[in-house]
């Protein structure tokens, strides 16, 4: 019966090399999921923690020693012969040489290929999750020279997403500063999403990023933009994000914060609860700063969003 199966507990890691290249190796033709790439990684034994099993899969696999790791994604899925816990760690220094060393065939490759290739179902998320980075920034600002002062304050400290909502301005100027901002960001490589709720034509932006009310009025995922993500306060709003097949969500409050004084902060354990039950990276807005990274991603986010907290290095 597929209610009693019982859930197999994988620890799974994305290792990058120094040029932030990722391994990945395929799966043995007749093992389950045969024949897919797969980030290297294995069963945990009985009584084993995470990091250990991390730890011996991964030198049993492809022969490195970890020496650094951090939580990047936890993805429940259940393929109907079997139910997996994918307990995905991000994998940024290790000792070794990388091998197959079970004769598997093992590629490194550029996060941007993982799409090329075909992987088990459950692992649409980690690919997201991979690609991203753990912060995005909202770009907001009172006037045109503000939006495009805070633009470049922003960009300065090394941003790679960036979501445009500067909702103040009088339209006239709105798209005039929307075109600057989408040609500092190409310059500097920066992922553009542009906030639904403004009326701006949004031909050169990499992204859709969707209100909560947008999101719920859609009723499949927009096409032909590279990231749809969406802002997200419940339960019910990050499984709908999920079920859209949307990139990855925003979730707020998670502590008080002066631009949203009436809305009760969520905390980290809820943070926490809330993650444990959907397959999306979801970045933590709401008070919070770059220092509080370690924080989010223990507690199962992808990162931190932020307004003000983008505009200086900290
Ligand atoms: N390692 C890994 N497993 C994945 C990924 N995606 C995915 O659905 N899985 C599934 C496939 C398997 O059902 C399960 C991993 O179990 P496994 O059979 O590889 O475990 P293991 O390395 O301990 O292998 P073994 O000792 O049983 O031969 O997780 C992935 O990216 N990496
Ligand atoms: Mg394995």
């Amino acid at each position: 019966m597929s209610t009693n199966k019982q859930r197999l507990h994988v620890a799974v890691g994305v290792i990058r090399d120094g040029d932030g290249r990722i391994l990945i190796t395929q799966r043995a033709k007749h093992a389950h999921q045969g024949g897919l790439w797969e980030f290297p990684g294995g069963k945990l034994e009985a009584g084993e923690p995470v990091q250990q099993a991390l730890a011996r899969e991964l030198e049993e696999e492809v022969g490195i020693q970890v020496q650094r790791a951090a939580p990047l994604i936890k993805i429940n899925h259940d393929y109907g012969d079997r139910h997996v816990l994918l307990d995905v760690w991000n994998v940024t220094a290790f000792a070794g040489q990388a091998r197959g060393c079970e004769g598997q065939a093992m590629r490194w490759i550029a996060a941007e290929q993982l799409r090329e290739f075909s992987f088990p179902a459950a692992n649409l998320p980690i690919i997201a999750a991979a690609q991203l980075p753990h912060y995005y920034a909202i770009l907001e600002g009172l006037s045109a020279a503000e939006a495009l002062d805070n633009c470049r304050r922003i960009l300065a400290t090394g941003i790679k997403l960036l979501q445009f909502r500067v909702k103040s301005l009088p339209s006239i100027d709105l798209q005039n500063v929307f075109e600057q901002v989408s040609q500092l960001c190409r310059q500097q490589q920066v992922s553009l999403l542009v906030n639904t709720d403004l009326p701006v034509d949004t031909t050169n932006a990499q992204g859709l990023h969707l209100s909560s009310r947008a999101l719920l009025a859609c009723r499949e995922r927009p096409n032909g933009y590279r990231w749809v993500a969406a802002s997200c306060h419940n339960l019910d709003e990050l499984r709908y994000a999920e079920a859209l097949g949307l990139d990855f969500a925003v979730l707020a409050p998670v502590q008080a914060t002066a631009s949203h004084p009436d809305a009760a902060p969520l905390g980290w354990q809820t943070l926490t609860e809330l993650l444990e039950q959907i397959n999306l990276p979801v970045f933590a807005l709401g008070g919070l700063g770059r220092h509080d990274l370690d924080r989010a991603l223990v507690a199962g986010a992808q990162g931190i969003a932020g307004i003000s907290a983008f505009l200086a290095a900290d």
